[in-house]
Order: C-alpha cells, then structure tokens, then sequence
C-alpha cells in the first residue's frame, strides 16, 4: 500500500505540497483554534449521530493509521443537523496519535496539543458514494474528537485489542458489532470550519466538527497505539507514530462556535 508519502523527515507534512499542490490551497487542515476568535452562531443546530452497531465490517493498518470501515449502503448511520444540510453517512473512524503524550492531535486548541485525535468520516449522501462526494467542496463532514490524558477508557478497548492483529501495513481484520457512539464525549459542543482531508490528497471537501469535550484515554492505552507499524511485515519495522499534520494557515477563515 505504497502511497508516496508518509510522516517522516523525507516524505512528511513539509513535503507533501510538492505532489499534492492542494498543500498550500485555501482551505486546509487542520488548524490551530483560538478560541477567543470562534464566533458563537445561534443558528447551528445541535448534532446528531445515529449509528447502527450493526454496520461495522472491518479494521485496517493502512500504511499512515487503521482504520474501522462501515456498511454505508443505507442510511443507517449518519450525522444529520450540527452545520450541515441533508444526510452524511459514516464511512469509517480512525485516529492520529504522537510518539509521546505531549503531541499527536492534528487540531490543536489554543496552540494545546492532545495525545490522540479521532475522525469520524461520513459523506453526503446527495452524492452516490464517499469516492463521489471525496473532491466536492461539501462531500465531507469529520467529526474530530480529541483524547486526553486520564483513566483508561473502556470504549476504546475492543479497538485497541484489535491491534495486535493488524500490527503491519495492509493487515486487516472482521470488527463487528461495535457503536462507535460509544466514543462521544458527554457534550457535544463543538466548533465548525470550512477544511480538507488532512492528508493527500488533501481534498477541500471537509465540513470540520471539532467536539469542545475529549475523552480519555490511558498512557497503556496510547502504548498500544504506537506498537503499530507503518510498515509491511518482512520490511524493517518502523513504528506508527507521529501521524498527524501540524496546524495550517486559516487564511481568512471564520470559526464558528456552537455554544456561548
Ligand atoms: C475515508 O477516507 C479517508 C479518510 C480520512 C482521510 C484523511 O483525512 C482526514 S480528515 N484524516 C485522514 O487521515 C483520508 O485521506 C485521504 C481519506
Ligand atoms: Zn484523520
């Protein structure tokens, strides 16, 4: 599963604009968000996730995170209300994460980075599939949880006993019966912008939903992450962390606050 690029110092975030010019286009991501300058918008609706434990298929290493892939031929998971309009449907979940608990969200809130960001992707549904909706400017909508340094969490375990399965690059396994509702904070407060997919081909197609609430997780916990490979087996092992882009330029971009 070669893609061309990666997170090290020869194929990293910084020289990701030399294949991908939409690196250095208007409405990248992530960003760091001040929150002083969200502004507070009366006007968006509450979120609302429906998900079906049923649809869950499987869970990937795809070379730069794993991933948890859902049925999406009906609309029985989605994301509806919040900023956007119409029907989303939950495509997959998967996480970015740091070799150490001091770095490893993309987003970062008020310059504070988290040990662990979650994306959550769904697509809408006014267009035929994710492949259709992937380069619209609104095919997307991520729904971005952060994870925070605390207790063990429970709802993350049947994902991270997952892992030992998938340890090296195009492994993947059946991952069944899991609602992933069940790694919502308790608050569903979040900020919203205009972005991309945050790695290549960094498609501006992202309606972004960054929830205010993280979750926690334990330092054993961020353990299991990280002995993931971003290698395939029998090539030499190089451990899956520091997988996240740093913040980019808001250039001219408002935030938008869902609570006071
Ligand atoms: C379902 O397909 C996806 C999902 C996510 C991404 C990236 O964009 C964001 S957001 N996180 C990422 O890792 C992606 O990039 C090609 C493709
Ligand atoms: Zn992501």
């Amino acid at each position: 599963m070669s893609h061309g690029w990666g997170y090290g110092p020869s194929d990293g975030p910084d020289k990701w604009a030399e294949n991908f010019p939409l690196a250095n286009g208007p409405r990248q991501s992530p960003i760091n968000i001040v929150t002083k300058e969200a502004q507070y918008d009366p006007s968006l609706k509450r979120l609302k996730l429906q998900y079906d434990p049923s649809n869950a298929r499987g869970i990937l290493n795809n070379g730069h995170s794993f991933q948890v892939d859902f049925v999406d031929d009906t609309d029985s998971s989605t994301l509806t209300g919040g900023p956007i309009s119409g029907t989303y449907r939950l495509k997959q979940f998967h996480f970015h994460w740091g070799g150490s608990d001091d770095r490893g969200s993309e987003h970062t809130i008020n310059s504070v980075k988290f040990p662990c960001e979650l994306h959550l992707v769904h697509w809408n549904t006014k267009y035929p599939s994710f492949g259709e909706s992937a380069d619209k400017p609104d095919g997307l909508a991520v729904v971005g949880i952060f994870l925070k340094i605390g207790a063990a969490n429970p709802r993350l375990q049947k994902v991270l006993d997952a892992l030992d399965s998938i340890k090296t690059k195009g492994k993947q396994t059946t991952f069944s019966n899991f609602d992933a509702r069940t790694l919502l904070p308790g608050s569903l407060d979040y900020w919203t912008y205009d972005g991309s997919l945050t790695t290549p081909p960094l498609l501006e197609s992202v309606t972004w939903i960054v929830l205010r609430e993280p979750i926690s997780v334990s330092p054993a916990q961020m353990a299991k992450f990280r002995n993931l490979l971003f290698t395939g087996e029998g090539e030499a092992a190089c451990c899956m962390v520091d997988n996240f882009r740093p913040p980019q330029l808001l250039k001219g971009r408002q935030v938008r606050a869902s609570f006071k």
